[in-house]
């Protein structure tokens, strides 16, 4: 599995410790950037890395920031991005399970490196459910998608 990686100034240590874990692991890792502390914006590595995703040169991204919101609202603009902030491996599960996200967003300044660890294990590891209430619910997000979102080239 191919994983775009992309963050701020905010999420470069977490950022290059999940790096580091997912490599150890196997994992294919194309970083994005930014790759050290000085401020900058957010969308300047988020938008690239999150175009890999929709245009399948990478299989899954994992986004990191302060808080998390602020990579899932740009990555969210992006057609067939589905991008979910996990903050715990309950809600990681549930973000495959329930709503088949392709993108992880982590705060950095909310939990910490184990946490942090746990819910991409959790994220990378956990397939969507089959059960009808799930697909019906993920299918009328597509269609959202499908109806106001343009397919990236
Ligand atoms: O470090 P500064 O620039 O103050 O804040 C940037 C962070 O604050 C939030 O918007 C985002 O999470 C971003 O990573």
């Amino acid at each position: 599995m191919k994983i775009a990686m992309a963050n701020d100034h905010a999420g470069t240590r977490m950022k290059n410790e999940i790096k580091a874990y997912l490599e150890s692991e196997g994992y294919e890792v194309v970083d994005f950037g930014t790759y050290d502390d000085t401020s900058c914006d957010l969308s300047d590595y988020v938008y690239p890395a999150a175009l890999a995703v929709a245009k399948g040169e990478c299989d899954r991204g994992i986004f990191v920031d302060g808080v998390g919101y602020g990579s899932a609202l740009i990555a969210n603009k992006i057609y067939g991005i589905y991008a979910a902030v996990c903050q715990d491996p309950f809600c990681a599960k549930l973000a495959r399970e329930h709503t088949d996200s392709n993108v992880l967003c982590i705060g950095a300044k909310i939990i910490g490196d184990m946490m942090a660890s746990e819910i991409v294990k959790t994220w990378l590891t956990t397939e969507p459910l089959m059960e009808e209430k799930y697909r019906r619910r993920v299918n009328k997000v597509k269609e959202i998608n499908d109806k106001h979102c343009v397919p990236v080239k």
